[in-house]
């Protein structure tokens, strides 16, 4: 079981931290989104992690080793940077192949892999005739060539159809749930939220979440509770271990508790409800607000 460590992992370009001592564990088994608007420092951290850049601080390892020191990476690690990035006047299967070579794997692997993205069809077709989704697919085809445990995806629903986009989604899920480490990056909350077992959040570099999925869902809902005489209702709540806060108008906003059992311990503490109605901010809100002071680019309030 492979996981990928980042400690106080840093990148500066000229005056500006691109990734500002990003400390954190992508574990084993399971999808992580890694998310942050334009600019945050997705790719650096991603290329840091391939060896592609090289940290001014700190250090990327995967598997306690940099990649760098890895004696077989291809067999290790498997990503997708940039899908466009292939010779246009190669065929497909011949990429694979030659990536194949280069890494010392067998021929085979090229049709295996081929044929779990789906593009058996069209192996001798040349890359530069392809669609989008399907250079996807592709580079996708040459991530899981070595058959690595640890997999990144940069921004790769970018561009894609829905049936697309559900393929990468089930493919991803298919990998974590081989045990394998897989790393993708988004910008939309909405994909990550059908995807993600755990997230990251960063904004100009900087780690804001490291949160299971299921526990930023339950942050970002809450019931919406009023009564007469709530003082012991919160006294109540919050003995039970629900998160209470007061809004502007004196209703309360409970989280970490079901309606119904609102209802329940509002009758133990004797307080009648005069509402009770459960409210679920949208994730895509949770997450901007969290971001909201990391924007490289802000549209202006007019
Ligand atoms: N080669 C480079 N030279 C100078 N600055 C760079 C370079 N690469 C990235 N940057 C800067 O580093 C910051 C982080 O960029 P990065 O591409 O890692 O962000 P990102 O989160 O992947 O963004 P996006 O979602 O837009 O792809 C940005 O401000 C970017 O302008």
């Amino acid at each position: 079981m492979t996981a990928i460590e980042l400690k106080a992992l840093t990148k500066r370009y000229g005056d500006r931290t691109a990734v500002d001592g990003l400390t954190c564990v992508i574990e084993p088994g399971r999808v992580t989104g890694f998310l942050g608007p334009n600019g945050a420092g997705k790719s650096t951290t991603m290329r840091m992690i391939l060896g592609l850049d090289r940290p001014d601080g700190g250090g990327a390892y995967v598997g306690g080793r940099r990649y760098t020191d890895l004696p077989d990476p291809m067999r290790e690690v498997g990503a997708l940077l940039d899908a466009r990035a292939v010779h246009g006047t190669r065929t497909a299967r011949d990429h694979l192949l030659w990536l194949a070579h280069a890494a010392g794997l067998p021929e085979s692997r090229a049709d295996e892999v081929l044929r779990q993205v789906g593009l058996e069809s069209v192996a001798r077709r040349r890359v530069r005739t392809f669609s989008l989704g399907m250079s996807q697919r592709l580079g996708i085809a040459a991530a899981l060539l070595g058959d690595p445990a640890v997999l990144l995806f940069d921004e790769p629903v970018n561009g894609l159809d829905p049936e697309g986009v559900k393929w990468i989604r089930e493919l991803m899920r298919g990998l974590a749930g081989e045990g394998r480490a897989v790393l993708v990056s988004s910008h939309l909350m909405s994909e990550m939220a059908l995807t993600a077992d755990h997230l990251l959040i960063i904004g100009r570099g900087r780690l804001i979440a490291d949160v299971a999925m299921a526990d930023f869902v339950r942050r970002s809902s809450g019931v919406l509770v009023r009564a007469d005489d709530p003082e012991p209702l919160v006294k109540r709540l919050t003995g039970e271990g629900a998160e209470v806060r007061t809004v502007a108008d004196g209703g309360l906003v409970v989280g970490g508790m079901e309606a119904g059992e609102i209802g329940r311990a509002a009758l133990a503490a004797g307080v009648a409800l005069t509402e009770l109605t459960p409210q679920r901010t949208s994730l895509e809100e949770a997450y901007m607000e969290l971001t909201r002071d990391s924007l490289e680019f802000k549209a202006v309030a007019v």
